[in-house]
């Protein structure tokens, strides 16, 4: 089957990230083949007759992985809350920047004066420097536009950013992220036009992928949430939920009920809610740089979820409010040292479960025949160095569709 190979990336050591291997799913040396943008061939480099004409390099044993996955992040977005921080170092509550049209809402209002290309400009070096650091697939959230056109706006921006850039983006409408200020005396009629105008139009035009929640008292209701699930449902979008972040709502049994692809957040997690996910299969995405950045302490229930079996997915959630951190290694570190995953986990949780938070699991997320070629080769001694080396670049080859975007 290498000979139908288009390229040919000899003496890899394959981390397959394969859910019927254990840890890494390491693998001894082998030659990865590429045909038509998906892994063709994976022939241990001993089985290898002679040389082919399309071998594209000798990667001298060096490891490779699944390209890595980022299924959380609002990295569309203009303006800067660095200010806010200064206030909030000096001990000014939330509460009382929120008040001052801080927060969420000084986010929206930059974000809709912004015009598409705008929007585009600003997210470039964010998603650049996702792409260095070896992402080959995010996910990005509207939600700082609410209204219907500045929604769209922005999710056509994400659509663009995937066009143009080599990564795939998977687009997710987050209307329901905050009531803003002109619905402020009736968010329920906010929520309706969430239901009756904005997934309709997304759904129509093609530019959602899935429908995502703020379920929390400052965000949404569980009875709000039902809404915008139902809707999403009717029009065959999946759902996905900021859940159990700052308390416990039940919005993580309820997501679980509409088959969501993901919870995320998840610090107040309680074992009803992770029964139900581990009944449902659904995803636990958990966000640490926000925990970081919010200074918060309860910490997601990873042991619980770990004996449920309840798949853990971990993303850097970049936003301007509380993770204005861009990077995901960062986000795979802090799952470790303050959630207390292991190296292993929080590859899993960048790979495979984060293809899985996606609805990808069958496409992207580990090194298999017959997969989409998404894969990195590393200037690295093991895989836990992903988790445990911050800053320093180590590709030597990120491989998108089977195309080589870079190679240091
Ligand atoms: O502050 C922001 O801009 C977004 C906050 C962010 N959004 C959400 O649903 N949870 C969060 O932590
Ligand atoms: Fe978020």
């Amino acid at each position: 089957e290498l000979l139908s190979c288009e390229r040919v990336w000899l003496n890899v050591m394959p981390a397959t990230l394969r859910p019927d291997l254990v840890d890494y799913g390491l693998l001894e040396p082998h030659a990865l083949g590429v045909h038509e943008g998906k892994i063709h061939a994976l022939v241990p480099m001993q089985d290898l007759k002679g040389p082919h004409p399309a071998h594209w390099r000798d990667m001298k044993g060096r490891l490779v992985t699944p390209g890595l996955i980022d299924c959380h992040t609002h990295l569309i977005f203009a303006g800067s809350r660095a200010e806010e921080f200064e206030q909030r170092q000096k001990g000014v509550p939330y509460a009382d920047i929120a008040r001052k049209g801080g927060g969420i809402l000084s986010t929206v209002r930059a974000t809709r004066a912004a015009s598409e290309d705008q929007l585009y400009e600003l997210a470039v070096p964010r998603i650049k420097s996702l792409i260095r650091e070896g992402v080959t697939t995010v996910e990005i959230k509207s939600g700082y536009g609410l209204t219907l056109a500045d929604e769209l706006k922005m999710l056509r921006v994400a659509r663009r950013l995937g066009e143009a850039l080599p990564i795939r983006v998977k687009t997710t409408l987050l209307a329901a992220h905050a009531v803003p200020l002109e619905f402020r005396d009736d968010p329920d009629s906010w929520v309706e036009t969430i239901c009756q105008e904005i997934i309709p139009a997304a759904a129509e035009a093609g530019l959602a992928d899935a429908v995502d929640v703020f379920c929390e008292h400052i965000g949404f209701s569980l009875a709000q949430t039902e809404q915008v699930y139902l809707a999403a449902d009717q029009y065959g979008l999946a759902v996905k939920g900021h859940m159990d972040q700052l308390s416990n709502l039940g919005g993580s049994t309820l997501a679980a009920h509409f088959g969501a692809l993901s919870v995320d957040h998840l610090e107040y997690l309680d074992s009803a809610g992770i029964q139900a996910l581990a009944h449902r299969g659904v995803v636990a995405t958990l966000l640490p740089t926000a925990f970081y950045f919010l200074k918060e302490t309860k910490l997601p229930p990873v042991e619980a979820l770990r004996r449920a079996g309840v798949p853990m997915a971990v993303s850097s959630d970049i936003n301007p409010g509380t993770a204005p951190i861009v990077s995901l290694r960062m986000a795979m570190n802090m799952a470790c040292t303050l959630f207390g995953l292991t190296p292993v986990e929080a590859m899993a949780g960048v790979t495979r479960h984060a293809a899985q938070a996606l609805g990808e699991q069958e496409r992207l997320g580990q090194l298999r025949v017959g997969m989409l070629a998404d894969f990195l080769v590393w200037n690295c001694h093991h895989p836990a160095e992903l988790s445990y080396l911050i800053g320093v670049d180590q590709l030597v080859s990120r491989v998108v569709n089977g195309e080589e975007t870079h190679h240091g």
